[in-house]
């Protein structure tokens, strides 16, 4: 799955942004398969609003989004969410947990949305004692910490197959040593894919060894 940018701008916020230089809005870039792509930006100046652009869950930009060399607003309802079954996973910055589900259920939620699974349940035990989370998984969602729902967020963005992941500041509840191996479990996960992921941030990191940065 090709990703494209092309003059993309937020209708909103197009005379705050077009005064200030930016790697992203208003240029034109194809993200490269299989690239680890970190896009840094302070607080709120669009790392959630071009996530929820790239996942094509917002739509009040000027520019284009291109997906295999279509906009998005090319495709179908159908066509859209079987992509988002098959070719693109995200972890939202808000998480987005159903709370009257347990953490396990939520991830379970999506692993079976495929007649045919990417991950058998064995999968998810591991990735969960990958990322310490396995006394919570019976757990009603809405009474996990923080950090705990972060975890369980990105094991649900895992279950699935994928060829790009998104990922809108995904360790900012995590501390150092639990950020290091969600970070180790995605980069697995995506190079088992030769899938890559985009992912934004405040600040500089060292979680992966990354392909490109860009400042947002
Ligand atoms: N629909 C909208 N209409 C007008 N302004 C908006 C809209 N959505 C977001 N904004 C503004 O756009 C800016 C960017 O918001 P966004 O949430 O994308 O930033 P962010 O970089 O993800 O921020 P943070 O790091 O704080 O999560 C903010 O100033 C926000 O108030």
């Amino acid at each position: 799955m090709q990703i494209q940018i092309d003059h993309l701008m937020p209708i909103p916020l197009q005379d705050k942004f077009r005064q200030r230089p930016s790697d992203i809005w208003n240029q034109e870039i194809t993200f490269k398969p299989g690239n680890f792509v970190k896009i840094k930006a302070p607080s709120g100046t669009g790392k959630t609003t071009l996530v929820h652009y790239l996942y094509h869950i917002r739509y009040d930009y000027t520019g284009k989004v291109q997906v295999n060399g279509k906009p998005w607003q090319a495709y179908s309802k159908n066509e859209i969410a079987a992509m988002r079954q098959q070719e693109v996973s995200i972890v939202f910055q808000d998480l987005r947990l159903f709370e009257q589900l347990s953490a396990q259920e939520n991830i379970e939620l999506k692993r079976v949305m495929l007649p045919n699974p990417y991950c058998t349940p064995e999968r998810i035990q591991e990735m969960a004692t990958r990322l310490n989370v396995t006394h919570v998984l019976q757990q009603s969602s809405k009474t996990l910490s923080y950090g705990e729902r972060q975890r369980i967020a990105i094991i649900r963005a895992l279950v699935q197959p994928f060829q790009w992941l998104l990922m809108d500041e995904p360790f900012s509840h995590l501390d150092q040593e639990n950020a290091q191996r969600a970070a180790a479990l995605i980069a697995d996960e995506c190079k088992a894919r030769n899938a890559g992921f985009i992912l934004t941030d405040l600040d500089n990191d060292q979680h992966f060894q990354y392909d490109v940065h860009y400042h947002l």
